[in-house]
C-alpha cells in the first residue's frame, strides 16, 4: 500500500479518529467490523499503551477480536460485559434519520446485538455512504443454514408482497462456498435499489423462519462521524439535532494504513 492517503482513506482515518474523542477512561466499547473500525481499534491500541486507559473491549467479529488483541486491547464477551458504554462502528450506508445498513463485512448480527447493548452508537463513515434512502448497497439477510433456499424464496415473496423495488436476492459466497458468518450462518443479499419503509421491511423480515437478523438497523445509531477526503469531519447528533464540522491533523507519518495487510 502506498504512504499517501488516498481521499477515501484519509476520511475513514478521519472519521477513525475522530471518534476517539468520545473514548474516556473505564469505558466498556463495541469494536465495531470493517475496514474503518479496524482503523479505529488501530488508533484505539495506541491510546490505550500510550495513556494506559483501562478500556474493556467487547469485539464484534473473531477478525476485530484478533486485531484488538494484537493492539493490547483487553477483551471481554459480551455477557462478561453486559451491558456497554459505547459502541464505534462502521456502516455501509446511512440515511438522514441516521438509519443504516450494515452487514456488507458479514458481521452484523453480533453488531445489531453489540450496538443495541451499548448507551451510545457513533458510526464512523466516510461522506460517500451517505444517502438519502437507504438500499442502493444490497441488504444483507443473515439466516440459518438449514432450508437457506426456502428461506430465501419466503424473503423474495415477502419483498414482492411489500412492493419493495427490486426483488433479487443473491447467497453471498466466500469463494466457491456459501459465506458462513462467525455464528455459522449464510447471507442472502437483498439487491433492491431503494427502501421506502425501512423501519417495516427490518420488522417483518424477521418474522420469517430461518432469518436470524437483518442489515437494517433503525434508531440504533446516534451519532455518525462523517469523514471528508481533505481531513475534515462532521459530526451530526441525531439526539439533539446538532451538526458540527472539525479538522483533524495528522502527519502523513502516521500513515497507519502503510502496514496493513
Ligand atoms: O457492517 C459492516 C461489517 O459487517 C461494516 O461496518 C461495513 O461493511 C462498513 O465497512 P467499511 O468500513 O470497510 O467500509
Amino acid at each position: 500500500m502506498s504512504d499517501t492517503l488516498s481521499p477515501i482513506d484519509t476520511a475513514k482515518f478521519v472519521a477513525a479518529r475522530k471518534a476517539l474523542d468520545y473514548v474516556e477512561d473505564g469505558m466498556k466499547l463495541g469494536l465495531g467490523t470493517g475496514s474503518t473500525a479496524a482503523w479505529m481499534v488501530r488508533l484505539l491500541g495506541d491510546m490505550v499503551r500510550e495513556e494506559g486507559l483501562n478500556i474493556i473491549g467487547v469485539p464484534t467479529s473473531s477478525r476485530t477480536a484478533e486485531l484488538a488483541r494484537q493492539q493490547g486491547i483487553r477483551v471481554v464477551s459480551l455477557d462478561e460485559a453486559k451491558w456497554l458504554d459505547l459502541t464505534i462502528d462502521g456502516a455501509d450506508e446511512f440515511d438522514p434519520e441516521l438509519n443504516l445498513i450494515k452487514g456488507g463485512g458479514g458481521a452484523l448480527l453480533q453488531e445489531k446485538i453489540v450496538a443495541t447493548a451499548s448507551d451510545q452508537m457513533i458510526v464512523i463513515s466516510d461522506v460517500s455512504k451517505r444517502v438519502e434512502t437507504l438500499g442502493h448497497f444490497p441488504l444483507p439477510v443473515e439466516v440459518i443454514p438449514f432450508g437457506w433456499q426456502t428461506t430465501k424464496a419466503l424473503v423474495e415473496e415477502t419483498l414482492v408482497a411489500m412492493d419493495v423495488l427490486g426483488q433479487q436476492s443473491t447467497l453471498r459466497m466466500s469463494g466457491d462456498a456459501a459465506y458462513v458468518s462467525d455464528e455459522g450462518n449464510h447471507i442472502i443479499d437483498l439487491h433492491l435499489q431503494r427502501i421506502g419503509n425501512a423501519r417495516q421491511l427490518a420488522l417483518v423480515l424477521n418474522q420469517i423462519p430461518g432469518v436470524v437478523e437483518n442489515g437494517l438497523f433503525i434508531d440504533i445509531c446516534d451519532k455518525v462521524i462523517i469523514g471528508h477526503g481533505d481531513g475534515r469531519v462532521t459530526v451530526r447528533d441525531i439526539i439533539s439535532g446538532e451538526e458540527s464540522e472539525d479538522q483533524v491533523e495528522f502527519e502523513e507519518s502516521e500513515n497507519i494504513f502503510a502496514d496493513l495487510d
